[in-house]
């Protein structure tokens, strides 16, 4: 699909989401039918991309983070994206969530939302949630008590007050507190945990949500071995209902999940494939590995 239809996509989403008559041109005719509409939280990856980057750049007084950076993200898909100190992975993020603009380039999340035209809260009620490295828990809180909370995040305090789990809501909560390996400690408080549980929660917090995306900086640094192999299964069993973008440096974790890993150099795409292709790559070896 060209940068064009997909302008034209984004522009008939955000009109239908304004609450504009959906497929109408302005002269009252029906539109073409290259993208279909969507209806609110659906994404449409029927293009086989559930996030696009083209040509993005951004500079920070005068220095490029990021220059002329492409990639695409299948739908379901666990991507891993490597690269040295200063190759721009967390600033990619800021891009993709809203929390810095692009000086240039496109950003789609599926084919037709454009999220250069949405704020960060929006783009994580669109559907795509962030974890940074540093685990984020309410410490006085119960396991239960972090995930029911991230329910009520976009709501007002009075619905707040009075919010309780409607059936479909327990059944998840029930299902995340499995994924994540909490199952036995609902009324622990989240402060007594270690550090492995603690990050195990917070990306349950995030699928609680029910993210289509879900955007992972570092999530096995400072984990014990076993901790990180669990969160390997983890991310294996989200792979397929969610896609994942996982930002992180321990090679033994990238080579158990084996999903396709990106090298970013200088804000841009050095090389892309599975581990062992990149890590037998020479512009990486030279860059990256050092070697
Ligand atoms: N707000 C900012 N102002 C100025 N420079 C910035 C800003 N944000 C990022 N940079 C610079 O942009 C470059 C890319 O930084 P970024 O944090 O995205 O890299 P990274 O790949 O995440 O690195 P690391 O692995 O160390 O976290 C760095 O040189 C950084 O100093």
């Amino acid at each position: 699909m060209t940068p064009d239809l997909m302008e034209e996509g984004a522009r008939r989403a955000a009109a239908a989401a304004a609450g504009a008559a959906p497929g109408k041109t302005e002269s009252g005719g029906r539109a073409a039918g290259f993208a279909h509409l969507l209806t609110r939280g659906e994404v449409d990856v029927s293009h086989g991309r559930i996030l696009y980057l083209e040509d993005v750049s951004v500079s920070f007084d005068g220095f490029r983070a990021i220059n002329k950076l492409s990639l695409d993200i299948a739908p379901g898909e666990l991507r891993c994206v490597i690269g040295p100190n200063g190759a721009g992975k967390t600033t990619m993020m800021d891009i993709i969530t809203g929390k810095t603009r692009p000086d240039s380039g496109t950003v789609f999340f599926g084919s037709t939302i454009d999220l250069l035209r949405y704020k960060e809260a929006q783009i994580a009620q669109l559907g795509i949630g962030r974890k940074f490295q540093k685990p984020t828990v309410f410490e006085q809180l119960t396991v239960f008590e972090n995930l029911e909370l991230a329910l009520k995040t976009d709501k007002g305090v009075r619905a707040c007050v009075f919010f309780s789990l409607d059936s479909e809501q327990s059944d998840r909560l029930a299902s995340v507190l499995r994924t994540i390996h909490l199952a036995d400690h609902v009324n622990r408080l989240a402060g007594t945990l270690s550090h492995g549980q603690k990050q195990w929660l917070e990306i349950g917090m995030l699928l609680m949500q029910d993210p289509k995306l879900l955007l992972l900086d570092e999530p096995v640094a400072g984990m014990t071995d076993e901790e990180t192999e669990r969160t390997a299964e983890l991310f294996l069993s989200l792979k397929g209902q969610h896609s994942l973008m996982v930002v992180e440096h321990d090679m033994g974790f990238i080579k158990t999940i084996s999903g396709k890993v990106t090298v970013l150099h200088e804000g841009a795409v050095l090389a892309e494939g599975s581990l062992e292709q990149v890590q037998n790559d020479e512009r990486v070896i030279e860059v990256y590995l050092g070697r």
